[in-house]
């Protein structure tokens, strides 16, 4: 495995992802199956979340159980577009997490990320932040969502995507060295229009119908 970058092979999730790889999945199943790869990946990279232990009754005695220990409730940053389809597979796992939002896409000749719109919680330097995005193709994207962020200065910062290409793993650690990276897989390589190969084709416009 490469270092910092965690490959979540559930079945569940290995299967789902194939679904969605499939040139005849139509809009409306991609998105169902994008929502429900979000809820499996975030109960992975949750796994990690520190407890605390507090004394409660139940109907038949007193115990002392676990509880999420943080403080405050952590933030999901969905990069836009197609960080929505995970995001709100997420929110139903964790439906009290904080949501921020960075509008980002890529520049078609040039690859770089544009940024369009920028909105997270205030408080943000007292939580931990999970920025999702289904792709990780150049990795222009997740580098500039992670330096974003980086200046509102969060407690932690892990990247949540589902599909990595090499290229893309290689220029975030590059840049963000001390970020991991979780993902449901590492495809081969980039072709010449930076698309992900295999891949599952543009994210977004196959969550939105939009091409
Ligand atoms: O690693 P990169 O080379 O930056 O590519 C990955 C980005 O490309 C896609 O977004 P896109 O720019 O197509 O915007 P969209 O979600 O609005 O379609 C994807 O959702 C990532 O944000
Ligand atoms: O393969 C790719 C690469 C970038 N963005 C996508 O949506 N798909
Ligand atoms: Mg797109």
């Amino acid at each position: 495995m490469t270092a910092n970058v965690t490959v979540i092979d559930h079945p569940l999730i290995q299967h789902k992802l194939t679904l969605m790889r499939l040139t005849e999945t139509s809009t409306a199943k991609f998105r169902n199956l994008l929502r429900e790869i979000g809820m499996l990946l975030a109960y992975e990279v949750t796994r990690d979340l520190p407890l605390r232990y507090e004394e409660i009754k139940t109907p038949i005695a007193p115990m002392l159980a676990p509880m999420l220990a943080a403080e405050k409730k952590m933030v999901i940053i969905s990069i836009m577009r197609a960080g929505q389809g995970i995001l709100d597979g997420i929110l139903e796992l964790i439906p009290s997490a904080r949501v921020g939002h960075i509008g980002l896409y890529r520049d078609p000749t040039t690859l770089v990320a544009i940024e369009y719109y920028f909105k997270v919680p205030q408080d943000i330097e007292q939580r931990d932040v999970l920025i999702v995005d289904p792709m990780l193709a150049t990795g222009n994207s997740a580098v500039a969502a992670v330096d974003r962020i980086k200046e509102v200065n969060p407690l932690s910062i892990k990247f949540l995507c589902l599909l990595a290409a090499p290229e893309g793993i290689a220029h975030f650690h590059e840049q963000h060295p001390d970020v991991p990276i979780y993902t449901a897989a590492i495809d081969d390589y980039l072709d010449e229009h930076g698309y992900i190969v295999p891949g599952l084709g543009d994210a977004g416009d196959r969550l939105y119908g939009t091409k």
